[in-house]
């Protein structure tokens, strides 16, 4: 069943009198339950593509359907609600907040959807435990390493119980190792509780881990080798 449609979307930056067109009419039909990876060159517009997903930032014409819910049509106040409820942001810079301990992060996104009740503590509970930080709660971010901080972020992106998991280059700022473990983790994690991933990285050992891989380019979205 398709989960995600993307249709003719277009998008383009006027910059100093000059326009550049990075989405050319982008079509893209995405299974539900699945991983798919983005690659492409810098500046190619994979940032940009994750931000007509999520609805952070609006087409110039084209169209975006998540389960059957047309994005491009909601207003600016549904499309912020939407993106509160229904998706989990993973980044390479962790964006964590330092004056939050891990549990007020990873419970951040049940407190802003009014669900920091009974159930939603247990599942916080038990995803710090999976991530391998349980008893960890009162630590703050400045004294967790990168790959600890970054676990702290798998789990706030899915406490909610989101539609669909973006991560824009997760690994981005891991060594090869910790890398390795983030993308078992968040492959694991997604997985298990059937959710939509979509991971946008420049390393060929993340993206091996996706159902599918499609790379970003000339304003284009192609299928990717394997
Ligand atoms: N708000 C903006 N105003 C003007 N130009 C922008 C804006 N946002 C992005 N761009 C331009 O659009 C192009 C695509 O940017 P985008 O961030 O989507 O690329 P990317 O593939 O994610 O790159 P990277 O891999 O370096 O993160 C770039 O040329 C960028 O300079």
């Amino acid at each position: 069943m398709t989960f995600l449609r993307l249709e003719g979307l277009s998008k383009a930056y006027t910059e100093g009198g000059k326009r550049r067109v990075v989405l050319n009419a982008v079509n893209l039909s995405v299974e539900r339950s699945s991983l798919t990876a983005i690659l492409g060159k810098s500046g190619s517009g994979k940032t940009t593509l994750l931000n007509l997903i999520s609805g952070i930032d609006t087409a110039d014409s084209g169209q975006v359907w998540v389960e059957g819910l047309e994005l491009t049509r909601l207003s600016d106040q549904e499309r912020t609600l939407f993106r509160r409820e229904k998706i989990g942001f993973i980044f390479q810079f962790f964006n964590l907040i330092p004056t939050l301990t891990v549990w007020e992060n990873l419970t951040l996104p049940l407190a802003l959807n009014g669900r920091m009740n009974a159930a939603g503590k247990a599942r916080a509970e038990q995803l710090l435990a999976e991530v391998g930080l349980g008893g960890r709660q009162a630590t703050y971010p400045d004294r967790l390493s990168g790959g600890e901080q970054q676990r702290v972020a798998i789990a706030r992106a899915l406490v909610h119980d989101p539609l669909l998991v973006l991560a824009d280059e997760p690994t981005g700022n891991l060594d090869e190792d910790s890398g390795g473990q983030i993308m078992e983790l968040l492959n694991r994690l997604t997985r298990e509780n059937g959710k939509n991933l979509f991971l946008v990285t420049h390393s060929l050992e993340a993206a091996a881990y996706a159902d599918r891989r499609l790379r970003m380019h000339e304003g284009h979205l192609e299928e990717a080798a394997a």
